[in-house]
């Protein structure tokens, strides 16, 4: 029955290609700008250095082939080196990223001079080079524009901003930049049998882990979450709940109610607010994961439900409903995909599973390899096996296993 159901790697790729970036933009302060996505080139407006300067502490010399140098000037970071000016066999003392002086030929490190006071007649101090150093031109001078020069690209659209790139800012003197606008998510659970964390639960009843699992995980990818809570198994007020989100939300991610019983009630109410575009893929776990939309005038809202257990939520949210909310994000398709390398087997399976498997494993280094080895607890229901595990082995439908076979794998997290 489950060959007509769609294979991982193209349902991946329609999502990438019909998920695109949202067209609102937003200027951000740079301390809130980490995971946000520039929506336009930012162009370098300051020479970076600024000015030549000392790569050193030590002394900036005139006459690299001089025995000693008179010292003249003394010359800190912050200071206005560019009147300053050394003749030959003079020398400034100088600091990291002071200004170079006009005629400076060379920094020498003060570990490498020996330095002899001024005289009695004041004559200036004087520094010469230790025995068995040499000297090249221009060493330790960070010149003017060598990193960065004005007019250039200093960062691309679509660049996914890190601290680093808030600091290269920052150091171009920016206070804002340019970003797509957060994606809105609202994440919804599923089921009569969720009680919130911190209520007694009843006969029948378990705690709610997959809302809070969603939520977490995506603010902490820089989403715009809302908690729209529990869903109560009745079609009426599921499909009140979708309408509501979708008009104030980019996208919906909720799980629970996806799959054949009769309290699942999730596919129906999208169909009866939006558009069903996809119910199962050929996945273990996850098979019964959707997708959809629902359209409100002008305005599209994404549609991701997501299996209720908690594993298959979890694994069908990071290989296909976090690349699509990516792709929302102003990243292109290949930034959105989720990250992936190759890894070898350190175990064996006989019995084949027919559906494409993604196995929670743990990856390891050894002796130059990477390895897995699977988690014990592989149920869709174990959580705790996915917690245990670091990364999920892809397994091709129908194929058994050898020590030593070459894996896909994918960083749980995207974070090893
Ligand atoms: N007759 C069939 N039954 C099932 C099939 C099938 O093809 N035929 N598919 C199975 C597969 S595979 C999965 S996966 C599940 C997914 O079903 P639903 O998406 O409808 O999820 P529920 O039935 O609502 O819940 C499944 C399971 O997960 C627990 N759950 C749900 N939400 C949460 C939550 N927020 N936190 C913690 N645990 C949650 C729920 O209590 C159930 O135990 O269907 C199979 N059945
Ligand atoms: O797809 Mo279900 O996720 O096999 O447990």
């Amino acid at each position: 029955m489950a060959n007509d159901l769609l294979d991982y790697h193209d349902g991946l790729n329609t999502l990438l290609a019909t998920h695109t970036p949202l067209l609102r933009h937003e200027a951000v302060a740079l301390a809130d700008l980490n995971q946000r996505i520039l929506a336009q080139d930012v162009a370098v407006v300051h020479n970076v250095p600024e000015f030549d300067n000392s790569a050193m502490d030590g002394y900036a010399i005139n006459g690299n082939d001089c025995h000693e140098w008179r010292i003249v000037h003394r010359i800190a970071a912050g200071d206005d080196g560019a009147p300053l000016l050394l003749a030959p066999g003079e020398a400034a003392r100088i600091f990291t990223g002071a200004p170079i002086p006009v005629g400076c030929s060379a920094v020498v490190m003060q570990e490498h001079v020996t330095r002899t006071q001024a005289d009695a007649d004041q004559a200036p101090p004087r520094i010469t080079l230790l025995a068995g150093q040499s000297i090249q031109d221009g060493q330790h001078i960070r010149r003017r524009a060598e990193e960065l020069q004005t007019g250039d690209v200093l960062l691309h659209a679509g660049k996914r901003l890190t601290p680093a790139t808030i600091g290269l800012l920052a150091g171009q003197g920016y206070t804002h930049a340019p970003v797509h606008a957060q994606v809105r998510v609202s994440v919804f659970s599923s089921g009569n049998e969720l009680v919130p964390p911190g209520q007694p639960l009843g006969p029948g009843q378990i705690y709610d882990s997959n809302r809070i699992m969603l939520i977490a995980w995506l603010r902490s990818l820089g989403f715009a979450v809302v908690d729209g809570g529990n869903l109560p198994d009745q079609l009426e007020a599921t499909r009140a709940a979708l309408a509501q989100a979708a008009q104030e939300c980019d996208a919906i991610v909720c799980s629970g109610g996806v799959s054949v019983g009769e309290e699942d009630h999730l596919k129906n109410a999208l169909t009866e607010v939006g558009e069903l575009i996809q119910w199962r893929l050929f996945i273990k776990p996850g098979k019964p994961f959707t997708w959809g939309r629902i359209d409100h005038n002008d305005h599209t809202c994404r549609v991701f439900m997501l299996p209720g257990n908690p594993v298959s939520s979890l694994v069908t949210f990071q290989q296909l409903a976090l690349p699509a909310l990516l792709r929302l994000t102003g990243l292109s398709e290949q930034q959105a995909r989720p990250l992936q390398w190759t890894a070898y087997a350190d175990f064996s399976r006989d019995k084949p599973e027919p559906r494409r498997e993604f196995v929670r494993v743990n990856l390891r280094h050894e002796a130059g390899q990477w390895l897995v080895r699977p988690v014990v607890q592989q149920g869709s229901n174990m959580l705790s096996g996915a917690v245990h595990a670091n990364a999920l082995a892809e397994v091709t439908p129908g194929t058994p296993i050898q020590p030593g076979d070459a894996l896909t794998v994918y960083p749980l997290f995207n974070a090893i």
